[in-house]
């Protein structure tokens, strides 16, 4: 048996597109479906292609509830504080920032959370990061 993808519906593709694109995935593939009136798109971090995050695009506007049983999609990250800067400079807030080196969180546009893990060895402290407050949840 073989991993393939997490999906989420999103309720706009555009601004998903661009916070995972954030996080570093690429569009692997997009998938209209007219007679279902939706559209897929497999998103994945290049060299990681089996690894995907499918987002499920409803056209027509659908509330989405509850759900708060799932956790999170996690990713290895080669710095924690380069993506997280990153992250903010992009506009995304970072919910549990990483002041041990190690873990941060943040969440989509839906509210899905999105953990980051330092690959290896945790990192030294380091302003501001060190010193930054949970901003909400995750
Ligand atoms: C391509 C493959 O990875 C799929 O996940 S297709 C599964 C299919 N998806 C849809 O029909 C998307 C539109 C639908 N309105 C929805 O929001 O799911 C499906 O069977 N989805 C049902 C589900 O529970 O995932
Ligand atoms: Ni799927």
């Amino acid at each position: 048996m073989k991993y393939l993808h997490t999906m989420v519906r999103v309720t706009d593709l555009d601004r998903s597109i661009a916070f995972y694109e954030a996080l570093g995935l690429e569009v692997v593939r997009r998938k209209e479906v007219p007679e279902g009136r939706f559209t897929l798109i497999f998103m994945a971090a290049p060299g990681d292609e089996a690894a995907q995050i499918e987002l499920t695009h409803n056209w027509d506007t659908e509330e989405y509830e509850g759900g708060r049983n799932f956790g999170h999609v996690a990713y290895a990250v080669d710095d924690i504080y380069a993506k997280c800067q990153k992250l903010m400079d992009a506009g995304i807030t970072i919910n549990r920032p990483p002041r041990d080196g190690f873990m941060a969180f943040v969440r989509s546009p839906d509210g899905i959370s999105v953990e980051l893990l330092q690959s290896g060895e945790r990192l030294p402290p380091r302003e501001p990061w060190a010193s930054m407050e949970n901003i909400g949840s995750w």
